[in-house]
């Protein structure tokens, strides 16, 4: 059965790291090659700026251009991209916490259609922590960051350790972030 997205009565408030990112400064490309936020042909191409929260939390704002080559149904966005961008979205926010966290559990809410040419902003916030579950919400907004609510996305991610990713990246992309075949084997041993 599911677990509850919900945020447990105990979590504590999740504060941006010491070393995160400022409010207002733009969040750089996580990887080169990042479907989500990359300067790739065929990614998303998420812009991300830390925001303001009145009660401390961490808080991302980003903005997405909807292309033609990102249709479903004629002329409007297919809906597995606007989960992919929550994706992103939620997962840059943990990222001002802590990391590296992944994606367990995301939910979204479809709320109305999203047209071709238009502009998506979504803001992702962590609602709260416990232990290593970041308990993480967002909203979709057409046209501006107050403009109408067209999806809305619940998450739960978990922090890892960077074994996570020396046990089941591929080796070579690994390698080319610098990784020795030393360390992959140490690993994987
Ligand atoms: C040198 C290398 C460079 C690397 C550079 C890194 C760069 C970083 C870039 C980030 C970029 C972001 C981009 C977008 C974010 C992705 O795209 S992340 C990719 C998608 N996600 C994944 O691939 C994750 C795949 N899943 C897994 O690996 C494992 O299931 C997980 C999530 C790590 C959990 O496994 P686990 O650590 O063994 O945890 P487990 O003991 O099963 O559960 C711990 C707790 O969480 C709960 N839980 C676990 N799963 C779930 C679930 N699905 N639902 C509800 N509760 C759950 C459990 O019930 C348990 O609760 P408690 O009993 O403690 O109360």
């Amino acid at each position: 059965m599911a677990v509850s997205l919900d945020l447990p009565a105990d979590a504590a408030l999740a504060e941006r790291h010491e070393k995160a990112p400022a409010v207002g400064e733009r969040l750089p490309v996580h990887s080169a090659v990042c479907f989500g936020c990359a300067d790739i042909p065929h990614g998303l191409r998420l812009a991300s700026w830390v925001a303001d929260d009145e009660a401390g939390a961490a808080v991302v704002t980003s903005r997405m251009e909807l292309r033609p080559d990102q249709q479903g149904a004629p002329g409007l966005l297919h809906g597995g991209l606007l989960t992919s961008a929550f994706d992103e979205v939620l997962g840059s926010v943990v990222a001002l916490v802590t990391r590296p966290c992944v994606t367990a559990r995301l939910e979204t809410d479809f709320r109305r259609p999203m047209p071709i040419g238009r502009t998506l902003w979504l803001r992702g916030r962590v609602d709260g922590r416990r232990g290593r579950k970041l308990y993480v919400s967002g909203t979709a907004h057409l046209d501006d960051e107050h403009g109408p609510v067209v999806g809305t996305a619940k998450a739960l991610f978990l922090k890892v350790e960077m074994e996570h990713f020396l046990k089941n990246s591929r080796p070579e992309d690994l390698e080319a972030l610098g990784v020795s075949p030393e360390q992959i084997r140490a690993a994987r041993s």
